[in-house]
């Protein structure tokens, strides 16, 4: 018989009905206090929770908070890195929440928090970078940073698919590629590590599609599909197409692409304009292409125009703008014209980068929340952007941030927004009377260090109903 580490709380599990989350009053929710910094963070976030959940339904609800094993902690238990019982766990518990977990560089195990999202098939990697007034921030307009970004969360590089070099498996990949592929461009095939980089139909779609749902809900107005498409033509590009794909053929009515908005517009300013001048107007090579390249664009004129009764006069300024961008000019202009980017789809990688990067535009990895959510079968588990940050571990010092405002997340979707939004206003008021923790204070005048915990205690004194 297998023992179960974890002692199970009194309360109910939650559960997917007919597509929609049953949430009892007394959830059963596994956490994993996460390696390095994570035990000091997370004793803060959950008085947070508690406290909210508290102030904002009395005795009514509460969540029962269950312990789960992985990482170091689960090591030193002896029930190795990341136990079958933990991800169990998850999977029947539906909705759980997680501090961060070591990673090693350049070998030893591989990522457990990426073991995580694969093994539960959490494909959405959702990072919400917003602006709190009083933070502060590299950049002149922080508050002009509102964005959503779509991470894949199960392909890419991180499918953990690499050979290191020098090994019998690289060379027998790498003799593969010149004997059976014609590969004859590496330039160091005796020395050369390999990965590869699997990026699907289905995995793309549906994260666009997760993505355009959210964007819709939430009444934004753009969604921007990151790639690198003009370089890794079958994966990234492949992305940018599928994303493309999705929008117009399942949110034909909502939706309007920028190409779309371009031919929609020179024909309301000019409704005298025939395809061909259309299509030179939106493809200033126009007259250097061949017949059928011409041909191509004066059919998708035509097709653009065919959405006329639902795009025409104006309508199309109304509806989802979907665009994209290559994923190296995103990055400066994320920063530089950060009002242009609302939601954001990319692959694994690329939402990686950009998470961090924009998390340091509204004041840094310290209140970078995170979710990983599977929209199909109900399973999420809600973890910080930032990593273990062992250097400060056990010294009760980092931004417990961004495990509290994951913990929104969290509550946002069991729909407990009361607290959720208790939550928000205490941190708003608690930075706006610049009790905040070093991160902050470092870059701040005039204000006072507190500790992981004390800021904490802070964000709970602030809480008013
Ligand atoms: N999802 C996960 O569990 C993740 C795990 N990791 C893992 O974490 C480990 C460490 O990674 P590393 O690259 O150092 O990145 P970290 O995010 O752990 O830390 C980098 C720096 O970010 C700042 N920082 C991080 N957390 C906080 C916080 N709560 N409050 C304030 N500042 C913070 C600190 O900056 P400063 O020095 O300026 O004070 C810190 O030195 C690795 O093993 C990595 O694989 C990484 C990312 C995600
Ligand atoms: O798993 C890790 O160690 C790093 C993961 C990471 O950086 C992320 O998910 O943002
Ligand atoms: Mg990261």
């Amino acid at each position: 018989m297998t023992t179960i580490h974890s002692i199970v709380p009194a309360g109910d599990k939650i559960v997917l009905k007919d597509g929609t989350l049953q949430v009892p009053n007394q959830p059963i929710i596994p956490f994993i206090e996460g390696d390095g910094t994570g035990p000091d963070i997370w004793r803060a976030a959950v008085r947070v929770f508690d406290a909210a959940v508290e102030a904002a339904y009395g005795s009514q609800r509460k969540i029962s908070w269950m312990e789960v094993y992985a990482g170091e902690k689960a090591f030193n238990m002896g029930l190795g890195w990341l136990p079958e019982e933990t991800v169990s766990a998850f999977s029947e518990y539906l909705v759980g929440i997680k501090g961060p977990l070591t990673t090693p560089i350049g070998g030893g195990i591989r990522s457990l928090n990426v073991a995580l999202r694969q093994l539960l098939d959490l494909y959405v990697c959702l990072r919400p970078v917003r602006y709190f007034s009083g933070v502060p921030s590299p950049v002149k307009r922080p508050q002009d940073v509102n964005m959503a970004i779509f991470r894949e969360n199960t392909e890419d590089i991180y499918a953990g698919i690499e050979w290191q070099a020098d090994s019998d498996a690289a060379q027998k990949v790498i003799r593969f590629l010149q004997q059976e592929m014609g590969i004859e461009k590496l330039r160091f095939p005796d020395s050369c590590g390999i990965g590869i980089k699997p990026i699907s139909r289905e995995g793309s779609t549906r994260l666009v599609r997760a993505a355009i749902r959210y964007a819709l809900k939430q009444g934004r107005k753009s969604l921007t599909l990151v790639h690198k498409g003009n370089i890794m033509k079958y994966t990234e590009g492949a992305f940018k197409t599928w994303g493309y794909e999705v929008a117009t053929s399942e949110f034909r009515n909502d939706c309007v692409t920028a190409r779309e908005t371009w031919i929609l517009d020179n024909y309301e300013q000019d409704s005298s304009l025939g395809h061909a001048d259309i299509a030179r107007l939106i493809d200033p090579g126009y007259d250097m292409m061949t017949a059928d390249q011409q041909s191509e664009i004066c059919g998708e004129v035509e097709q653009t125009l065919a959405l006329l009764p639902s795009h025409g006069n104006g309508q199309w300024r109304n509806k989802l703008l979907i665009k994209d961008a290559i994923a190296d000019i995103a990055l400066q202009q994320v920063m530089t014209r950060a009002k242009e980017f609302d939601v954001i789809a990319t692959m694994n990688l690329n939402g990686d980068y950009l998470s961090d990067a924009l998390a340091a535009q509204v004041g840094g990895i310290g209140i970078a929340p995170g979710a990983n959510i599977n929209y199909d079968t109900g399973h999420a588990i809600f973890e910080a952007t930032h990593g273990t940050a062992p250097k400060y571990a056990n010294l009760d010092k980092v931004n417990p941030g961004s495990v509290i405002l994951s913990g929104v997340l969290m509550l946002e979707h069991l729909g407990w927004q009361e607290a959720a939004d208790l939550i928000i206003n205490a941190m708003e008021r608690t930075i706006d009377q610049k009790k905040v923790t070093y991160d902050f204070e470092r870059l701040m005048d005039g204000a006072t260090l507190l500790k992981c915990s004390e800021f904490a205690t802070a964000i709970i004194g602030n809480m008013t109903t």
